[in-house]
């Protein structure tokens, strides 16, 4: 049978036979061989483990054990030979790490009852693999993170990063400062865990908001590493990323980091290379007239790993990417992919599969670590796809391994959470643009539908298929609200699950609509109408229930394919029902009574929030360069009076060089006077005349770095 592995191993040779699975096992090797490895053994076999039974040979090269198979073990880090015979089994590690994975292996071979006869040579792909948890928002929890731990061991990922921005101890104002009892021993059971599923738990830390380059701070960051080695630490990071003014400044970085590595890293016996990730972390943001990345090329130690994100802050990973930022930093860079993170798309869930990324990079990086959701379960998905891409590139395959993560993380409800999955991938506009398929199968039908049914002839197959495809939606949100294997998970994606079976009877409804106007059936058809109206009212209401936060604040499901479908079949039947019966029945509202205008680059595409009478710009994470001359600019869709206004920069300047101006043809303008109040923020109005334009610019001479936490503007008529 084909052997499945996870993730996929380099060499198999199968025979072809297999033996009924022994019903006792002698290990062979116990005292030398790596003890995570032996206690995993020892957990797997159970009673089947015995003095007599079928002989298990465990150990690392040179170990008496698997002396036989000395020759046969790949000269690789973390590689394994495991071989199956009818004679014995051989799991023989080139480290311990090796070993480990190839009991890991082993474990997945039992197959109804049976082992394979089987020779395996396998290594990773790639040097240092895994997560890290360096997102905005709310940080995992601490059992979140236990199962996370458990399933790298299970998808021989290697390394979790801990770095959550919002951990106040692992960023600003306390990083400083050791971390309070309870967390610190929940901190060094991580460790402990992290150890016996063979993964590197990285701290790092993030003190460039308000680093002093004086050798107090510089103390106070060797005392908090100390604190943390105490713990059970043995990896480090330091992350410079999302910051400006004096913590960004390359030579004094450097200048720290080589220090933590002459004083730290290196005279302490087992911690793995530093880690840093740079201010410069994207090739969009990399200015060489600044010198910063040819400054960490030549300045900063050799042993030091240098994290990037790619041509973007959120891109796929190209060859000649990571060929152009070895150039520039004269080592492998150390990927920080940032997916499946959704902070900066928090009312989307990212499910799809992964993809995009070359499958001839290996060569060329150190790491290829993770950046996920929020939701720790649902990230799973994404997780498990790295973990099989970052082992084994070039047989990586993008739709086999996402079906095997759903099997892994579901296994009794694949069908349900596949249909779910799909139709929850893609992030909607975004101000980073980063999208991904969604509704992959059906989108084909949905278009062909549409198209046919404008020109008064549909494809009655194609309408069927649609049928047929909202009701698999409305079941799946039924069967994952019940499901109580993973209940982990389906506490996480519950606000999705309810917007998904509102999706899927909306969409069952709207298609009813067609058949009802076709019969001239007015009864039913209003009857099919109103229901969808009050779907989407419910729609509405529970994205003001679940899921509040200040940046994309609700849930969203099916927005790229399904939702847009179920919107132009109930506009297209309504309006027809209107012309035959000479009715007026009003259509859904989905209005959007602002535009946003703006030369900041990265603030092109910042999608709205719109409400019926405030608008929000989305918050965003990263540093924003503000040219001098630089404006932003709203229209709305008529003349308001402005009853309250909101800016918060998060600078601590004062912010002589910005002004706020409306107007009501975009030609005179008057300028709003600004107060600020005891938080920083900056408030204003106009209520003398309605305006139809407000905007805010750069009057000052030069480039000002700040932060968007909030914009908004209230009007009312
Ligand atoms: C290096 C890096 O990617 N830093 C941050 C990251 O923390 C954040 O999650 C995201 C994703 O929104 C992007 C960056 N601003």
């Amino acid at each position: 049978q084909d052997i499945q592995v996870q993730p996929s191993p380099r060499q198999v040779n199968v025979t072809g036979k297999s033996m009924t699975i022994p019903v006792a096992f002698r290990l062979v090797g116990e005292q030398e061989a790596n003890p995570h490895a032996i206690a995993l053994l020892k957990q797997f076999l159970g009673d089947r483990l015995g003095t007599e039974g079928f002989p298990l040979f465990v150990g690392e090269k040179g170990d008496r054990a698997v002396r036989g198979a000395k020759r046969l073990i790949p000269d690789h880090p973390e590689g394994y030979y495991l071989s199956i015979t009818d004679k014995a089994i051989t799991l023989a590690g080139n480290d311990e790490r090796g070993t480990y994975y190839a009991a890991r292996t082993f474990m997945q071979l039992f197959h109804e009852g049976h082992l394979p006869f089987v020779g395996i040579q396998d290594y990773p792909d790639v040097r240092f693999r895994g997560v890290v948890e360096g997102f905005y928002g709310t940080p995992w929890s601490h059992e979140a993170r236990l199962r996370q731990l458990r399933f790298y061991g299970e998808n021989k990922l290697n390394t979790y990063i801990y770095g959550p921005k919002d951990d106040p101890f692992h960023s600003s104002p306390n990083w400083r400062k050791p971390y309070p009892a309870k967390e610190a021993a929940r901190l060094a059971e991580l460790v402990k865990v992290a150890d016996e599923n063979e993964v590197d738990f990285v701290w790092a830390i993030h003190p460039g908001l308000d680093i002093r380059w004086e050798t107090s701070d510089r103390d106070s960051l060797m005392a908090k590493f100390e604190r943390m080695y105490d713990l059970g630490v043995r990896s480090f990071a330091v992350f410079f990323d999302d910051i400006s003014g004096e913590g960004a400044k390359a030579d004094r970085q450097v200048e720290l980091l080589n220090y933590i590595d002459d004083h730290f890293v290196q005279v302490k016996p087992d911690v793995t290379p530093l880690i840093v990730c740079p201010t410069e972390y994207n090739k969009g943001w990399a200015r060489p007239e600044s010198g910063y990345l040819a400054t960490i090329g030549e300045k900063l130690n050799p042993s030091v790993e240098v994290m990037w994100t790619g041509d973007r802050v959120i891109s796929e990973i190209t060859r000649e990417g990571v060929e152009w930022i070895r150039e520039q930093i004269k080592r492998p860079a150390y990927i920080w992919w940032n997916f499946p993170v959704s902070d900066y798309v928090r009312d989307h869930l990212l499910l799809g599969e992964v993809y995009g990324n070359g499958k001839d990079i290996a060569g060329s990086i150190s790491g290829f670590v993770a950046n996920p959701m929020e939701w720790a379960e649902a990230s799973k998905l994404a997780i498990y796809c790295v973990a099989d891409y970052t082992w084994n590139m070039q047989s990586y395959d993008r739709s086999r391994s996402w079906h095997r993560a759903i099997r892994a993380i579901i296994p009794e409800n694949v069908e349900a959470f596949t249909v779910f999955a799909r139709h929850n991938s893609d992030l909607g506009e975004n101000v980073h643009r980063f999208r991904r398929e969604e509704s992959v199968e059906i989108q084909p039908v949905a278009e062909r539908f549409m198209k046919r049914y404008r020109e008064g002839h549909y494809d009655e197959r194609d309408f069927l298929a649609l049928q047929d495809e909202f009701e698999r939606v409305a079941e799946a949100a039924d069967l994952l609200l019940i499901d109580r294997e993973n209940e982990a998970l389906i506490e996480e994606i519950t606000p999705w699950l309810h917007q998904f079976k509102i999706l899927g009877d909306a969409g069952q409804e709207a298609l009813a609509m067609i058949k009802a106007g076709e019969r001239g059936d007015r009864e039913l058809f209003l009857r099919k109408y109103n229901h969808v109206k009050a779907l989407r009212k419910r729609s509405y209401e529970l994205e003001r229930q679940f899921n509040q936060n200040p940046y994309q604040p609700g849930v969203k499901t099916g927005t790229t394919v399904l939702q847009p479908l179920v919107l132009d079949v109930f506009t297209e039947a309504t309006e027809r029902f209107n012309r035959q019966n000479g009715t007026d029945l009003p259509l859904l509202a989905d209005y959007s009574p602002c535009k946003l205008t703006t030369n900041v680059p990265q603030l092109e595409h910042l999608p709205l929030q719109v409400y019926p009478s405030r608008v929000h710009l989305t918050p965003l994470l990263e540093v924003v360069k503000w040219p001098a001359g630089g404006y932003l600019q709203l229209e709305l869709d008529d003349a308001y009076r402005i009853p309250g206004t909101r800016l918060n920069f998060d600078v601590k300047g004062d912010l002589s060089w910005g002004v706020m101006e409306v107007s009501a043809d975009g030609e005179t303008w008057q300028t709003v006077t600004l107060t600020r109040d005891a938080r920083g923020r900056l408030n204003g109005k106009w209520e003398d005349t309605p305006v139809k334009f407000v905007r805010f610019t750069n009057t000052g001479e030069g480039e000002q770095q700040v932060y968007l936490r909030e914009f908004y503007v209230v009007f009312s008529l």
